[in-house]
């Protein structure tokens, strides 16, 4: 028997799903498109085992479906379904970053034969569109479900065991309890973020050396600033309650930080850095997930011609997947440190004996 998957929007998140679920034994998988290019895409990239413009034909016969357009959509998708012909016992499923709406819209929606559960892969990136999808996006990772109470366990039980090919671990949360934590952990970082690129950019514009001289830190704290445009203003919107509730406490924290400096309150500060360097210390260091999906190796390097090829060849030579290489403090005659950032923990691993083998000095 062949289990049907059908994906509402093939981008990051749905073409990962994707890319996790083709090739399995018994399963198939079809994606919709609502744009003929797109479609052509989705076939061509090979996310899926074949695409269409047409709802309807995707999710007939559907044993599962999955919605991964931008929150401001699922409402919608969720309602032309509900009107579709769907296969008895299917179970129809989103990735969106918020949990609250899309729950209170299945409340009230009435699915005949199909049943929702909320879902949320908690690990991604800036990136977006089909070309980012990766097989391994969510190795490791926490995927929230939210079924609401009419849900058989018999169908919650179905969803987890197909999201097992994720490789992600599952964990049940409740809609508005989600919004909030996430709302916290994601949703304000972005916020900040953007904030944070948008005022230097002010600065820029009548001295260009803050360009210039913004190197590894900023970058380090502001990637996420360059997030999708689309997803975000969605996301944002669809958690707008619980982050006015989060921006207060932000504007909070930045005022005591004001009147710290007014008052030249040296100990207040230290005591700040303390506090957040204790706490950043419990964090889940290696688990892949919000804000943090590579595993970074650190080396240092001469400032000498050729450097950087020389490492990048061997680590190829040795079949380690590089991710990312970035030189994130490099100055004249000064040893520089570059970083290696790796998808796979074991790449990690591998790169860090074969470079320590060659007598560079590695740390994590
Ligand atoms: N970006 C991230 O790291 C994460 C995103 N999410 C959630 O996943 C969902 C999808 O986001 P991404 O995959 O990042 O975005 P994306 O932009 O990569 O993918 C969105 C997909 O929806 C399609 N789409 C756009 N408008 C459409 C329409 N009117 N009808 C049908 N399809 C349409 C796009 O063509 C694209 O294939 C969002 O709800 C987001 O909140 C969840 C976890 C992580
Ligand atoms: O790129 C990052 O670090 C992220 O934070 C990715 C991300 C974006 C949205 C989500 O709902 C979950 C994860």
């Amino acid at each position: 028997m062949t289990l049907k998957i059908a994906m509402i929007g093939v981008g990051l998140i749905g073409g990962s799903l994707a890319l996790c679920f083709k090739g399995k034994p018994g399963l198939t998988v079809m994606g919709y498109a609502h744009l003929k290019e797109l479609k052509e895409k989705y076939i061509a990239s090979g996310v899926v085992d074949d695409a269409t413009l047409s709802l309807e034909e995707a999710v007939q016969d559907a044993d599962f479906i999955f919605l991964c357009v931008p929150v401001g959509l699922l409402e919608s998708y969720f309602e032309k379904l509900s009107r579709l012909p769907l296969k008895k016992g299917c179970i129809i499923t989103d990735v969106g970053s918020t949990k609250a709406s899309i729950a209170a819209c299945a409340e009230h929606v009435r699915l005949t034969d199909a049943y929702f559960i909320g879902g949320h892969p908690m690990a991604g990136s800036e990136r977006a569109g089909v070309d980012a999808a990766s097989a391994v996006l969510f190795e490791n990772a926490y995927y929230v479900l939210t079924p609401s109470t009419h849900v058989p366990e018999e169908a919650y039980s179905r969803l987890s065991e197909l999201l097992a090919y994720t490789r992600a671990q599952i964990v049940r949360v409740e809609p508005l309890l989600h919004d909030d934590i996430v709302g916290a952990i994601s949703h304000l970082p972005h916020v900040i973020a953007v904030a944070l690129v948008n005022q230097v950019r002010e600065y820029n514009e009548s001295n260009p050396l803050y360009k210039m001289l913004a190197a590894g830190g900023f970058r380090d704290i502001t990637r996420i600033a360059s997030s999708d445009a689309i997803v975000w203003r969605d996301i944002l919107l669809s958690n707008r309650e619980v982050l006015l509730g989060l921006l207060k406490d932000w504007n909070r924290q930045m005022l005591s930080f004001t009147d710290m400096l007014e008052q030249k309150n040296g100990e207040g500060i230290e005591e700040a850095f303390r506090q957040a360097r204790e706490f950043r210390s419990v964090l889940p260091e290696r688990r892949k997930g919000m804000i943090s999906p590579l595993f970074d190796l650190y080396t240092d390097v001469q400032d000498a011609p050729g450097m950087i090829g020389k490492i990048a060849t061997e680590l190829g030579t040795n079949d380690i997947n590089l991710s990312n290489l970035e030189i994130i403090e490099n100055r004249v005659d000064v040893p520089g440190i570059m970083r290696l950032s790796f998808r796979q923990e074991e790449d990690m691993e591998r790169a860090k004996t074969l470079l320590d083998a060659l007598g560079y000095q590695v740390w994590v």
